[in-house]
């Protein structure tokens, strides 16, 4: 991997967008507030997803604002200059979307109250997703097969550098009462406890229609048909025609795609590099 990038610490950054300059500045000076809730994510790990469904619970699942405000708006990427002008103007409670490592994000935000959800996914899905949409994004170096993009991803020299290190860097939050750790699987496997946790964890209550709502225009479904969350605004110009960012949702696609050999170095390197963490926080393993 050697161009279209933005390197800043040491991290590949999308060259979309995003500079040395700017994200010093949100490192040091953006002023993160206590009203603030932050959704947090390696890339390809349903990040929009979470957006999608935070939006809704603030909405009482009317789907009004999802259907009439571009994801990007709704919840700005605090470290892309689009996002950053957005988030400095906005009044009031935000919504902020990142895929910032720990060491990198905004230093006032471990001194307030603000509220972040941590969306974690199983690596090896995300390697898959990243692989796909990587590959019909303009903004970023193509890897030119999935051996190559297998080599980038276990070394971390990929957008927003290594999964491993994201992940851990941000587990170490995890005792913090205003952090809450939550995974594209048990909103698979059960969205709606899923959706309770996330309103326990920001204090909101949702009538039982207003959760069914919720639930049903988060679906993938809809999202894939909603033109303000699906991505389909990035085609042509920053997205080639045949991307997509709702491409099959699903856990355990990469069940399709690792040879048996990508699959046992996968294992060895997982092991390695997290097996001190409580296996608890990877319900996919
Ligand atoms: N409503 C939904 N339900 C399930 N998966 C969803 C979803 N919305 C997005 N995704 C999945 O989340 C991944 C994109 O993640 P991100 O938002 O972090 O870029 C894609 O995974 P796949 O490529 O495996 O299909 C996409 O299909
Ligand atoms: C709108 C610009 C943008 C920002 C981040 C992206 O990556 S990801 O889809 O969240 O992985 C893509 C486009």
């Amino acid at each position: 991997m050697t161009g279209k990038f933005v390197w800043f610490e040491g991290i590949p950054f999308p060259s979309l967008d995003y500079s040395p300059e700017i994200l010093r500045e949100v490192q040091e000076s953006f002023l993160v507030k206590d009203e603030d809730v932050l959704l947090l994510t390696f890339p390809k790990s349903g990040t929009n997803w979470l957006i999608e469904t935070v939006c809704l619970i603030y909405s009482k699942g009317d789907p009004k604002w999802v259907q009439s405000e571009p994801i990007w708006d709704r919840s700005p990427w605090v470290e892309n200059k689009y996002g950053y002008e957005l988030l400095k103007e906005k009044e009031g409670p935000r919504l902020i979307s990142s895929h910032l490592p720990i060491q990198v994000f905004p230093k006032s935000f471990f001194n307030s109250k603000a509220k972040m959800i941590y969306l974690i996914r199983n690596p090896r899905d995300v390697f898959v997703s990243g692989y796909f949409f990587w590959r019909s994004a303009k903004f970023v170096e193509k890897p030119e097969s999935l051996e190559e993009y297998f080599e980038w991803f276990i070394r971390g020299n990929m957008p927003f550098g290594s999964w491993f290190d994201h992940t851990r860097g941000w587990m170490s939050m995890r005792d913090k009462e205003n952090f809450l750790i939550l995974s594209y699987e048990e909103m698979k496997w059960d969205m709606r406890s899923a959706v309770e946790k996330i309103c326990q964890f920001l204090g909101k209550k949702l009538e039982p229609e207003e959760l069914d709502s919720v639930l049903r225009n988060s679906s993938f479904q809809a999202m894939k048909e909603n033109n303000m969350s699906n991505y389909s605004l990035l085609k042509g110009l920053h997205l080639e025609e045949n991307g997509h960012l709702l491409r099959k949702g699903v856990t355990g696609d990469w069940k399709n795609h690792f040879t048996v050999a990508q699959a046992e170095i996968f294992d060895k390197l997982f092991q390695e590099k997290m097996a001190d963490l409580p296996q608890e926080l990877f319900p996919w393993e």
